[in-house]
């Protein structure tokens, strides 16, 4: 039986479903399969808990009662010295600074697993500089949750290209919070700020629910497309409109904001009034890979196309490719929330994991 060491990177929406469903799995899934799914540290943005066996279900009281301040030198520390091995840093924050410690986690033998978006939406160099990294210390770097949350996005692209396929534009609602944001906006019931309130405690939005609503979570995702698919783009080369009205942004806090929220209901007013009663809104991303263009913006569509009838988180990838002609791929299904999350971070773990146990999986 093959112990995975897993250090866990944020125990917040994504992070705890995480820890739950690995303890769910280790006995009736994992085990079968020869491997076990260890936990022996998990930190958040300024405490660690260290345990050299492994979590159980009390670990949100333990993390309470006994986690301490750490540096990322200290976590490495204690790895070494227990002797840990075929370890795995999963990034479940939405932090730039666990992504600065991701090139030294790989040199003291980390595989990577990100639900954070950070590491595949910065300059082109670092993205390059972390996969010949990846390459030179023989780990993996699995982020398959950055787009579509658990939904199989990057995967389709990826065999889609790798067997000859050629993608000519990708098209759809790529995010689960605006998604479910203008789902029950059309509903008529709620103004745009109290759905907002609503959508963060389900655990669909960003930390910051600006990066949702200025576009830059979607262009981000646009990005990491257009990387896959071989484009050498910046985040820069990525047209975006910004819901957040301008005195919101910027110089505010997230603490300003929250407190002044009520004032993004003028903003979403003024789209609402301007499209008719058979219209909904949806916000948009498109990539022509051909013309090498890209944006991110509201549109108005009928309530009854297939993007005006997506509901609650639903996210919509339509992959047009040479061989598909005018009928893309489509994917849709829920495009965010903690336990679909969750559970795609699960399937890079389990890939992992099974290529250590030398588990042949069924694809
Ligand atoms: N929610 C979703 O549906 C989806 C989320 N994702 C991605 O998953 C990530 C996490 O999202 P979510 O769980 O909703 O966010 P939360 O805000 O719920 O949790 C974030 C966690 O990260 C911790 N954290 C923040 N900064 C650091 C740091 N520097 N070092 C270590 N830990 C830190 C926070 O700790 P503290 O409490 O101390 O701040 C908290 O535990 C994001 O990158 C998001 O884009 C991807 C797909 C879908
Ligand atoms: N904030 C994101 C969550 C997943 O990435 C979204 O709304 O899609």
């Amino acid at each position: 039986m093959k112990t995975i060491n897993v250090i866990l990177f944020g125990i917040g929406n994504v992070g705890s479903a995480i820890i739950n469903q690995i303890l769910q799995a280790n006995d009736q899934v994992f085990n079968k399969q020869g491997f076990q799914i260890n936990v022996p540290i998990i930190v958040n943005s300024s405490l660690a808990f260290y345990n050299s066996n492994s979590l159980g279900h009390n670990w949100e009281t333990d993390f309470k009662n006994f986690s301490v301040p750490y540096k990322i030198e200290d976590i490495i520390k204690f790895v070494k010295h227990h002797e840990l091995e075929n370890l795995v840093a999963v990034d479940a924050t939405a932090s730039s600074n666990i992504v600065n410690s991701y090139l030294l986690l790989i040199e003291n033998g980390f595989h990577i697993v990100a639900a954070n978006k950070i590491a595949n939406s910065l300059s082109y160099d670092f993205y390059a500089q972390l996969r010949n990294h990846i390459k030179a210390y023989n780990r993996k770097f699995y982020y398959s949750t950055n787009v579509g949350a658990g939904l199989p996005v990057l995967s389709t692209l990826r065999s889609l290209k790798e067997s000859g396929d050629e993608v000519l534009k990708v098209r759809g609602v790529f995010s689960g919070s605006l998604s479910f944001l203008f789902n029950q906006l059309s509903e008529g019931e709620r103004p745009f700020s109290n759905i907002l309130k609503h959508a963060r405690n389900l655990g669909y939005t960003e930390p910051d629910p600006r990066i949702d609503l200025s576009g830059q979570d979607v262009a981000r995702k646009l990005l990491i497309i257009a990387r896959e698919l071989d484009l050498k783009f910046e985040l820069e080369h990525i047209e975006v409109q910004s819901l957040v009205p301008k005195q919101l942004n910027g110089q505010t806090s997230l603490e300003q904001f929250n407190a002044r929220v009520l004032e993004l209901d003028c903003t979403i007013e003024q789209f609402v009034n301007a499209k008719s009663t058979n219209e909904v809104l949806r916000y948009v991303a498109e990539l022509d890979v051909k013309e090498q263009q890209a944006k991110v913006k509201l549109i108005t569509v009928s309530k009854n196309s297939n993007y005006g009838l997506l509901q609650g988180t639903n996210n919509l990838f339509e992959i047009y490719s040479k061989q598909y002609g005018n009928e893309p791929v489509s994917i849709v299904g829920a495009g965010a929330g903690r336990e679909v999350t969750a559970t795609g971070v699960l399937k890079d773990l389990v890939a992992i994991a099974q290529s250590i146990a030398n588990v042949q999986s069924y694809f």
